[in-house]
């Protein structure tokens, strides 16, 4: 009876929306007459959704990534998690970046066990253990005792997403992560990470300009006008997981790309 009730609690928490955007908007000129960045911006994001925003460039999606970190407050509506507001930076993120920014006097483990040290003074022999679990899942075993300049960028760019995931963030936002990678790179830590979010449920919210990678990746994606940024559409990638490259070959993986494509090169009026 309590395990039921263990997992109601789970299936509701699972469903009900945890990130959750409602009026949002943002600029950062207070002056009334101040032109806005992003603007009536509502999502829903249900726990360890896989969500893409892409939208044409100066949209604001950074921007909307950094008000769920709680790193910028918008100046009209609210973020919450959980039904809590983001009013302060949050710890429970884990944020990666276009460029993964390793130390680079410290070996990949260690890079990888800074954040808790830094956050801890410390960290135990367990996270030592679960480092090692997630250098292997992303095929950088051997080279954990290696320094960040003797990897690729693909390397590097793993070791950055090992790093966010060891402190087991439940939401992990993603800021263009792939964008220095060539494009076999890129495809390749694409799955890798749809590998490791599996063994490791967290709630995505994915920035890109690669339309397919969108696709391939998330569940819904996020199609942002051009500045102010607001919703276009919201668009539920109903393709079969798991993904492989036969996805990508997909009659309806054309379909939805193309969606995406009509609304990013021809003009259209939000809703
Ligand atoms: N700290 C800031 N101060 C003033 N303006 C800012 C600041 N940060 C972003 N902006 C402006 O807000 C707009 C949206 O920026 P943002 O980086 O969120 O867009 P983006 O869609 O992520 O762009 P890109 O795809 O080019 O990375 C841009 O016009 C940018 O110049």
């Amino acid at each position: 009876m309590k395990n039921n009730h263990i997992d109601n609690d789970n299936a509701e928490q699972n469903h009900a929306a945890y990130v959750s955007m409602k009026g949002v908007g943002h600029k950062f000129d207070p002056r009334p007459d101040a032109p806005m960045v992003v603007e009536n911006i509502d999502l829903d994001i249900h726990r360890h959704e896989f969500v893409a925003v892409v939208g044409p460039s100066g949209c604001g999606k950074s921007t909307l990534l950094r008000m769920v970190a709680g790193l910028l407050i918008p100046s009209n509506g609210q973020v919450s998690v959980f039904n809590r507001p983001v009013t302060e930076p949050r710890d429970d993120v884990g944020i990666v970046f276009q460029k993964a920014n390793l130390l680079p006097w410290l070996t990949v483990r260690k890079n990888v066990l800074f954040p808790l040290k830094h956050k801890y003074g410390r960290y135990s022999a367990n996270d030592e253990k679960r480092a090692n679990e997630l250098l292997d899942m992303a095929g950088l075993t051997q080279f954990a005792d290696k320094m960040p300049d003797e990897l690729s960028g693909g390397m590097q760019q793993r070791v950055g997403i090992v790093r966010a995931l060891l402190l087991n963030p439940d939401i992990l936002l993603m800021d263009e992560p792939f964008s220095a990678l060539d494009a076999l790179t890129r495809e390749q830590i694409g799955f890798d990470l749809l590998d490791i979010w599996k063994e490791h449920p967290k709630t995505v919210l994915f920035i890109t300009h690669s339309i397919t990678e969108a696709v391939l990746l998330s569940d819904r994606i996020l199609v942002m006008s051009k500045r102010p940024g607001s919703v276009l559409d919201l668009i539920d990638v109903d393709l079969p997981r798991p993904r492989s490259s036969e996805t990508i070959k997909s009659t309806r993986f054309a379909e939805l790309t193309d969606t995406i494509r009509g609304y990013i090169y021809e003009p259209h009026v939000p809703a």
